[in-house]
């Protein structure tokens, strides 16, 4: 199978996906745009279902898809193709078991890459985290998304242009600004896109995540979720805990064969282990410790 192929997706729907009305509202939107011709930018704090959105809405279009990983390492020619020199092909003769030729191609190949590739075939590409990138990198986007075309080095020297097939479309998911490691969205790519700001799920689409992936009951399902989305209320964590907390809460009572409802110290600790480490990035104890608290206050509430 050749590198391209490897990076193309079935548009196939995801195991445990959950859509609620939350979900479909912004799916059922993000589409809308789509078909009008925009690029489509989902943009929210971490944790928020960006990806999965992208990648649930990747596969409504029915297209094969290119994923990309936003990099601060990437240049151009990562995400267009670059000349890779030569190659040697060894042919074993099928007669002649001693026989081996060679054949070098001396030739420049192109080795067409991600977004080439989407580009030229006409499939959907998801651009996931690609504020990481550095905003040189990301310039070749304008031309793709603002007149469908796309410019590329020549092996020969100079510019030619591909234009771009008429399915290809793209998705791209970012995380705010003020992250680590997040470059500024250049205006002029922002405003090829529409952006749609997602936030932290509504209650009901939590709860059905956490079912989804952990198999526990509804009423032990609820009591993990009120307590994460009580420490989120509470405004005093470092950074928000996330669906991610609750999945992780769920699947280690899941893998213990034990209940919040069975076990309640066990389930103190786990969730006080998973949220204080969730929520505090820079190791501070204090931040810690101070989770801890809120959450052994949260337990007493919902138990
Ligand atoms: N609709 C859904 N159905 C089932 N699981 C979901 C759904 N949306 C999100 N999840 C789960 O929630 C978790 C977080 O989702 P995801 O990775 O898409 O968030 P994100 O916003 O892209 O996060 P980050 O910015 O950190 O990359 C994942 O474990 C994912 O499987």
């Amino acid at each position: 199978m050749s590198k391209e192929s490897n990076a193309v997706l079935a548009p196939e729907p995801q195991v445990d996906f959950v859509e609620t009305p939350y979900i479909a509202d912004i799916t059922n939107r993000a589409q809308t745009y789509i078909k009008a011709g925009f690029p489509v930018h989902l943009r929210g704090p971490s944790g928020t279902g960006k990806t999965t959105i992208a990648l649930h809405l990747a596969s409504k279009l029915g297209r094969p898809v290119v994923m990309i990983h936003g990099d601060a390492e990437f240049k151009t020619s990562d995400l267009v193709g670059a000349e890779s020199g030569y190659k040697i092909k060894k042919v074993d003769d099928r007669f002649i078991h001693t026989v081996h030729k060679y054949e070098e191609d001396y030739s420049k190949q192109w080795q067409s890459n991600r977004l080439t590739l989407a580009v030229q075939n006409g499939f959907t590409l998801v651009y996931d985290e690609f504020t990481r990138s550095r905003p040189e990198a990301n310039n070749i986007l304008l031309p793709i998304l603002q007149e469908r075309m796309m410019t590329t080095q020549s092996s020969k020297g100079g510019e030619t242009y591909i234009k771009a097939h008429p399915d290809f479309c793209a998705i791209f998911t970012s995380n705010p600004e003020e992250y680590a490691g997040v470059n500024r969205t250049q205006d002029a790519l922002r405003d090829r896109m529409v952006t749609i700001d997602i936030d932290h799920f509504d209650y009901e689409t939590e709860l059905q995540i956490v079912m989804a992936k952990s198999q526990l009951f509804q009423e032990d399902s609820e009591k993990i979720v009120k307590i994460v989305r009580g420490l989120r209320e509470s405004g005093k964590t470092e950074f928000d805990p996330t669906i991610r907390g609750s999945i992780m809460i769920a699947k280690t009572m899941a893998t213990l064969e034990t209940t919040p409802s069975e076990s309640k110290e066990l389930f103190s600790t786990i969730c006080q282990d998973i949220l204080s480490s969730e929520t505090s990035r820079i190791g501070s104890k204090t931040n810690q410790d101070r989770v801890r608290v809120i959450v052994k206050d949260l337990i007493e509430q919902y138990y």
